[in-house]
């Protein structure tokens, strides 16, 4: 008997080297181009977790299991960027200086029958008060490129984090915890 098959809807790398520490290797990379302007007043986490939604049925197969994600760096009810630019970057670090923010990670998996599967992560993440000098340095890196919040805790930025409660892994992109009990609901083999 042959089990499920899986399909990974993203262009990130990260969540392809995150999928891969799970056992579970996507037959095929369908990354989904969704329209991802937050909705007038929508909150954090319910935003991350239609994004997610929308990817997966934006690969939708009938065949295979697809599976999304959509990280969200919040501060309260705010939704942080996906820094494109450094100016976008600086706005981010200034914010998070010396404070705590959450990190919304959602994840979906959408059955070949349609069914979707949903789960969240929520993690606070807490920066050190950045000097002007740490901000240009961290700039300089090029690191914050396509981040939310314009960060990336699995380089460099994780030297200016004094603590986070919660998920590494759900900061990176793709919360294991969350992401393993899905699979394995949706009967994948997996230890
Ligand atoms: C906060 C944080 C975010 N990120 C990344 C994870 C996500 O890739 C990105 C947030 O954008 P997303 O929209 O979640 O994902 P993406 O556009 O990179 O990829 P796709 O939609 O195709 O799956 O920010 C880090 O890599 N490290 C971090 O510390």
């Amino acid at each position: 008997m042959t089990g499920p098959v899986l399909h990974l809807a993203s262009a990130s790398p990260r969540r392809r080297e995150l999928i891969a520490r799970l056992g579970v290797e996507p037959a095929r990379i369908v990354p989904a181009d969704i329209d991802e302007t937050p909705h007038k007043t929508e909150l954090p986490r319910d935003y991350a977790q239609r994004m997610a939604a929308e990817k997966a049925a934006a690969a939708a197969s009938d065949t295979a299991c697809v599976l999304a994600g959509d990280t969200v760096v919040a501060v309260g009810r705010r939704i942080l960027p996906k820094a494109e630019d450094e100016a976008t970057a600086r706005k981010c670090l200034e914010l998070l200086s010396g404070r705590r923010h959450r990190v919304l990670s959602a994840i979906a998996l959408r059955a070949p029958d349609g069914t979707m599967r949903q789960r969240l992560s929520e993690t606070v993440v807490k920066f050190k008060v950045l000097s002007d000098e740490e901000i240009r340095s961290y700039l300089a890196s090029g690191e914050w490129d396509g981040k939310a919040g314009g960060y990336a805790i699995q380089g460099a930025a994780e030297g200016l984090i004094q603590w986070i409660q919660g998920s590494h892994s759900g900061v990176v992109g793709l919360p294991l915890f969350e992401t393993r009990a899905l699979l394995k609901a949706a009967g994948f083999a997996i230890a």
